[in-house]
């Protein structure tokens, strides 16, 4: 009988690296195309292993098996099973989720500020240099090496019930031994030391400083019966510190802060308690429920309210929306700032993050906690708030969408609120470009850009823009 042929290896070229790119590439050309590049650095002559070469594609794509010229941004990667040089070396694949650990620190900042510059420029026409953007900023206190920030992390598993990640643009699996990025209160729990089988997705967060822990487990979608998926998860509690609270987490489709799913309690509690101090020395509590969004940086949740807090600068009286609210992190002090003469609007899309968001606001009755949609509530709200005399006018917008921005409908809608201030908060800077390309055409000017390092040994960061009303 005919053997089916052998895939052909993948062909290696050897390529000179040009600027970044956004998404953790570089740009190369090849025989006249542009190729994108993981694990380079500009300027560096390497080779590369094409990973998306078909002869009609626009690009292709490759990643660096070996480095012939090396750029002093160079480093030993921060995590040895992502580190793609050695996994090409040992013909194994590499797991993504930290593809500038190769790249050192500051180098990593100025690439990303880079990046942002680039996008402004091309997609709004905005110099950032003229905004006065002294580039990418760290978020507090720090490991050297960028580690132990994420107090957030999602699992996969693997068919041996080890927590494992995917590679870049793969189906694979790599089983963990580490995760350097995790916090060390994560660390301290040891899960790639336990045996998750019966569940396909793991989902771990520990508030920054706190000792508690929770762990959702999504079960198999071959699981057993629920009595089977409740022995399986008290195995997997018993295997972790009493200090994890575990649930399953069953879904009906969609994202787990949608709303749908349900949360069963093993052990422990079902959520967690976040503290957030400003500089300012002002404390606040939040309850997070485990499938609810809470920011993936230790830092992240001060430093962005500070950077908020520091545009809108609110007063008492005035009336502010909170538009992709999330549990209420901005719009409880914002709340507190504008007083029981004022009004927060705040609006979240995800039935079970905007009750959490009804619970940490509970005791003001200045904040109005609706759930829907921006586009579709945010006009209906502002009506409301205006006691049925047409659209209540806002003093100041903060923003936080999702990674796709807030889009056209939605930044009518801010517009159309006549907010003299606007803060918006963005994990994307191609998106951020767009819709500020878009409120600069709906007569809003871009004052001031601060851009956070909150995915150290990532691409991604963070934006806080201040737009005023021109
Ligand atoms: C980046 S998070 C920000 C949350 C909050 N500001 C914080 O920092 O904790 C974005 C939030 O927007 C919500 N969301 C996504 N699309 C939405 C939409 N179209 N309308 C309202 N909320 C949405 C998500 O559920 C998520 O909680």
């Amino acid at each position: 009988m005919n053997q089916p042929a052998a895939p052909e290896p993948a062909p290696v070229v050897e390529l000179t690296i040009g600027p970044v790119a956004h998404g953790g590439h570089f740009v190369a050309r090849h025989q006249g195309r542009v190729v994108f590049v993981r694990h380079a650095l500009p300027g560096e002559r390497v080779l590369a292993r094409l990973t998306e070469h078909d002869d009609g594609a626009r690009f292709w794509r490759a990643d660096v098996v070996d480095v012939l010229d090396a750029s002093a941004d160079r480093q030993d990667h921060v995590w040895d099973q992502a580190d793609a040089l050695a996994a090409a070396r040992s013909g194994r694949p590499a797991a993504g989720g930290a593809e500038f650990g190769h790249i050192r620190l500051e180098a990593q900042r100025r690439l990303k500020g880079e990046v942002f510059a680039e996008h402004l420029e091309r997609a709004a026409s905005i110099d950032v240099s003229a905004l006065g953007f002294a580039g990418v900023e760290a978020a507090g206190e720090e490991d050297g090496l960028g580690r132990f920030w994420r107090t957030r992390m999602a699992f996969a598993v693997d068919a041996d019930g080890r927590l494992a990640m995917h590679p870049h643009r793969s189906d694979d699996l790599v089983a963990l031994s580490s995760m350097p990025l995790a916090s060390e209160e994560i660390q301290r729990l040891s899960p790639w030391d336990a045996d998750f089988s019966g569940f396909e997705r793991v989902e771990i967060a520990a508030p920054a400083g706190g000792d508690e822990t929770l762990v959702l487990l999504v079960p198999s979608a071959a699981a057993a019966d629920a009595a089977g998926v409740r022995r399986a998860a008290r195995r997997v509690a018993s295997q972790l510190p009493d200090s994890a609270s575990v649930s399953v987490l069953t879904q009906e489709g969609g994202a787990a802060a949608d709303g749908r799913g349900a949360l069963q309690r093993i052990s422990g509690r079902t959520w967690l308690s976040e503290s957030v101090e400003l500089a300012s020395g002002d404390d606040y509590q939040f309850r997070v429920t485990g499938e609810g969004f809470w920011q993936i940086h230790r830092a992240a949740p001060a430093t962005l309210t500070d950077a908020v807090l520091g545009i809108v600068a609110p007063e008492p009286g005035q009336t502010v929306a909170d538009l992709y609210a999330g549990a209420g992190l901005f719009t409880l002090p914002l709340a507190e700032r504008v007083g029981s003469g004022g009004r927060v609007l705040s609006i979240e899309g995800a039935p079970g993050t905007s009750k959490d968001a009804r619970r940490n606001l509970h005791e003001h009755r200045q904040a109005v906690i609706a759930q829907g949609r921006v586009e579709r509530t945010l006009r209906g709200q502002l009506q409301r708030l205006s006691g049925g005399r047409g659209t209540r006018r806002l003093d100041a917008v903060v923003l936080d969408p999702p990674r796709a921005g807030a889009g056209k409908r939605a930044v009518e809608l801010i517009a159309q609120a006549q907010p003299a201030t606007i803060a918006y908060v963005s994990c994307d800077p191609a998106s951020f470009a767009r819709d500020a390309a878009d409120l600069r055409r709906r007569g809003y000017e871009l004052v001031t850009a601060r851009v956070f390092d909150l995915y150290p040994n990532t691409h991604h960061l963070e934006t806080v823009g201040h737009f005023a009303r021109a």
